[in-house]
């Protein structure tokens, strides 16, 4: 298993390109599946989700044309199976986004379940209520949603909470459905409506997303697209997070701002000078950053997926932060981790007090998930002396080359692979 190596205490400066966002990409690229043509994709980061998902389009029988870079080219216009095996699911969550697609256009479907996570227990039963509402019928087989329907057909259905691949799912299934379905209490996450602009690319008929409510007025077939997926916000966030804790300057091209307001307006609390226009951001930082609170909600509140990040700026924050999780119940496995690198950290349920101390030191740390990987990577930029962090296939998951991208800021990390070599 690869480690990386830090050697920290050195500003970031210069300057780096985000990339395309993994949240956006994996339900784009489940996309495909509701056309025989080609739908031809720009900017897919290039991480083990989305090596993980075309693997599993590849094997319904999907045509997959990779240019190595960031285009993407899927045919789906005869599928060989209409099943996603466990062992494919159980590495990534959001392999369920395969099911309303395949339901919709195929009338049947057969997805493991993506069993517990992490972060916390994660059901699918909303995508699931959503597409019986639809007319599917389901069954759990063997630990797969099995799935059948002879032509979905429009409903209202109001989610118990905001899903976000549970709004995606069921989009995806509501672009073919009959008739005219309304999603209320959607998610209103920007990846939702980048989603939504594919569909319509693709001839579908959507309004209101961006908003709770998304009407779908289903189609009787969609067609082959050409799509850029936007820019990964939380990537940013988290260059902008190390910036912020290690001081220095740094400019980000790539990225989309207007997708960010809860997060530059913290980190702008926490003492950062950020220059932004349409698709660059210039960011400041000099002295010590201010402890912020935070308090984890769906869009256009702050992200879930930023708050170990800030979690680790907190931590050599001038004063002390309240720090809360409101969408998954386990997501503080990084508070353990910081300690070790001599953070002061008090957890009670769902808070995190956060005494943010001068300095922090170097130490072997282990990552538990996606963001809490980023967050010991900040913590490490920081920390005085070595760290050495274990188990970055968390990383890998979710950022393009991080540590290739830090190098280019004058950080000093490298990764060790399994054989001992840099
Ligand atoms: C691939 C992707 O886009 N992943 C993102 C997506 O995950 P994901 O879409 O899985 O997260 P959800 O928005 O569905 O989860 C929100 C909450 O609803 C619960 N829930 C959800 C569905 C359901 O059927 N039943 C249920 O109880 C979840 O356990 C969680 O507590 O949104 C999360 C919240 O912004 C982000 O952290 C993830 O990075
Ligand atoms: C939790 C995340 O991803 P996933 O939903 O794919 O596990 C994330 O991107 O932070």
């Amino acid at each position: 298993m690869d480690r990386l190596l830090i050697t920290g205490g050195k500003p970031l400066v210069g300057e780096v390109e985000i990339s395309g966002a993994k949240n956006a990409a994996l339900p784009i690229l489940c996309a495909a599946l509701l056309t025989a043509d080609t739908v031809a994709l720009a900017n897919v980061p290039r991480l083990k989700d989305v090596d993980t998902m075309l693997s599993l389009l590849a094997q319904l029988g999907v045509k997959v044309k990779h240019d190595g870079q960031a285009g993407v080219e899927l045919t789906a216009s005869s599928l060989d199976s209409l099943q996603a095996p466990y062992e494919l699911v159980k590495t990534m969550r959001a392999s369920i986004l395969v099911l309303g697609p395949l339901v919709a256009r195929f009338g049947q479907a057969r997805v493991s379940l993506p069993g517990g996570c992490a972060i916390g227990q994660r059901p699918v039963d909303q995508h699931i209520r959503g597409l019986q509402a639809l007319g599917a019928e389901i069954t759990i087989e063997h630990g797969y949603v099995v799935a059948k329907a002879k032509r979905l057909k429009g409903a209202v259905i109001r989610t118990d909470m905001v899903t976000v691949t549970g709004t995606e799912n069921l989009l995806m299934a509501a672009v073919l459905a009959e008739g005219t379905t309304v999603l209320e209490n959607a998610a209103r996450e920007p990846e939702v409506v980048d989603l939504a602009e594919l569909l319509i690319k693709m001839g579908a008929d959507i309004s209101g997303h961006g908003t709770d409510r998304i009407v779908i007025r289903g189609v009787e077939r969609l067609h082959g697209a050409q799509h850029e997926v936007m820019p990964d916000r939380i990537e940013a966030g988290s260059f902008l997070c190390a910036v912020a804790a290690t001081g220095g300057q740094i400019r980000l091209g790539g990225v989309a701002p207007s997708t960010m307001g809860a997060t530059l307006s913290k980190l702008a609390q926490a003492g950062l000078q950020l220059e932004v226009s349409d698709d660059s951001i210039q960011a400041t930082m000099q002295g010590r950053p201010k402890s912020v609170d935070i308090r984890t909600h769906e869009y256009p509140g702050f992200a879930t997926d930023m708050q170990a990040q800030f979690m680790a700026l907190n931590t050599v924050a001038q004063g002390t932060s309240i720090v809360v999780e409101t969408i998954f119940e386990n997501r503080f496995m990084h508070v353990q981790e910081l300690i070790r690198l001599g953070a002061d950290i008090e957890i009670d349920g769902h808070t995190a007090v956060v005494r943010g101390v001068p300095s922090l030191s170097g130490a072997t740390v282990m990552a538990t998930d996606l963001r809490a990987s980023a967050s010991l990577v900040i913590a490490g930029l920081k920390a005085e002396g070595q760290t050495v962090i274990e188990r970055i296939y968390h990383l890998d998951r979710g950022y393009t080359n991080m540590e290739i991208k830090l190098r280019q800021l004058g950080a000093q990390i490298e990764r060790i692979s399994s054989r001992g070599q840099a």
